[in-house]
């Protein structure tokens, strides 16, 4: 029901989660959800806190680290107050998506100040609207790919497949699909890849309404036919296995591609909690505590 994710009146936003949504995608939701669940729990969740840890463990005692859900547990209301009561001054919020989207990164920052709305206290807050172009985020994806072709070898292509959002929502104003491109252009360029050696799609479309193109599903389809038979998956917009990645890109994504005549799929996997992803975050906190 979050009108930064679904940009509509509230009577439409009500009808199509609470009509539509619910009815016809949360029975699938929850089967798919089932095919990705560990004995740990969720992916997303279990990923992100490994970050959080690593990260706390770079930053030293200096720092207090919580990792917390936009949505769910543990909830930022929670975070926020834990670090409150510990005697937090300055607070620097990371929304964990690389390239800014309103719905994403600015719904997060709606989500802190709706919190902090139920505090006396407010600390001094920086907030990190992007790393889309940090250099040592562009390393951290080049290396996990060079890392995966010493190990698997490599196939005709790599497409980076980043989330959708309505086409609308750039046309508004929304500076995500730029982000995107850049992001997907500096890795291009630091893995010295040809024109025809990677490409960018947009995943997950939802709803009867254009969103960012090209597509990630029509794109697999159609690339056997066009003597692509072998990809690299990669989703540089995403900082931690979830649903989209491990279900959509691994599994879903994987069955059109061969089912159109692909032989080989490779998934690389975000750069959860591995160390240069820690190393990252502790550089965007160094550079976000000097100034
Ligand atoms: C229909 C509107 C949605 C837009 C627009 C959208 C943008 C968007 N989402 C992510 C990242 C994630 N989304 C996740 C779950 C999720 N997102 C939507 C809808 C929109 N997202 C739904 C309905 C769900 C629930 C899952 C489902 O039923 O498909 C997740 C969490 C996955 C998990 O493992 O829990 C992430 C991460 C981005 C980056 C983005 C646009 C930039
Ligand atoms: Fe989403
Ligand atoms: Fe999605």
């Amino acid at each position: 029901m979050d009108p930064r994710v679904i940009e509509l009146p509230a009577l439409f936003r009500t009808i199509l989660v609470k009509g539509i949504i619910i009815n016809f995608r949360a029975h699938k939701s929850a089967a798919t959800y089932r095919e990705i669940w560990t004995e740990e729990g969720s992916p997303l969740l279990i990923n992100t806190q490994g970050l959080g840890d690593k990260t706390a463990t770079l930053l030293g005692d200096e720092y207090q680290v919580e990792i917390a859900m936009r949505y769910g547990q543990p909830s930022v209301e929670e975070k926020l107050r834990k670090l409150h009561n510990a005697g937090t001054n300055n607070l620097i919020v990371i929304p964990l998506y690389p390239q800014y989207s309103g719905s994403t990164n600015g719904s997060t920052f709606d989500a802190v100040a709706k919190a902090l709305q139920k505090f006396r206290w407010v600390p001094n807050l920086k907030f990190v609207s992007h790393y889309y172009d940090q250099p040592a985020y562009i390393q951290a994806i080049a290396d996990s790919v060079k890392s995966h072709w010493d190990t698997f070898g490599r196939a005709q292509k790599l497409i980076m497949s980043f989330h959708g959002v309505p086409k609308k929502y750039i046309t508004k104003g929304d500076p995500y699909q730029q982000q995107c491109q850049a992001t997907a252009l500096a890795i291009a360029k630091k893995l010295a890849l040809k024109d025809d050696e990677w490409m960018l799609v947009f995943q997950s479309r939802f709803g009867a309404q254009e969103w960012l193109q090209p597509y990630c599903d029509e794109t697999l389809k159609s690339l056997p036919a066009q003597g692509i038979k072998s990809v690299d998956m990669i989703c540089p917009g995403f900082s931690a296995d979830c649903l989209e990645t491990l279900e959509e890109i691994e599994g879903e994504n994987k069955e059109y591609f061969m089912k159109a005549g692909g032989e080989d799929y490779r998934y690389i996997s975000c750069l959860n909690d591995s160390p240069a992803h820690a190393a990252l975050m502790a550089d965007i906190v160094h550079q976000h505590s000097q100034t």
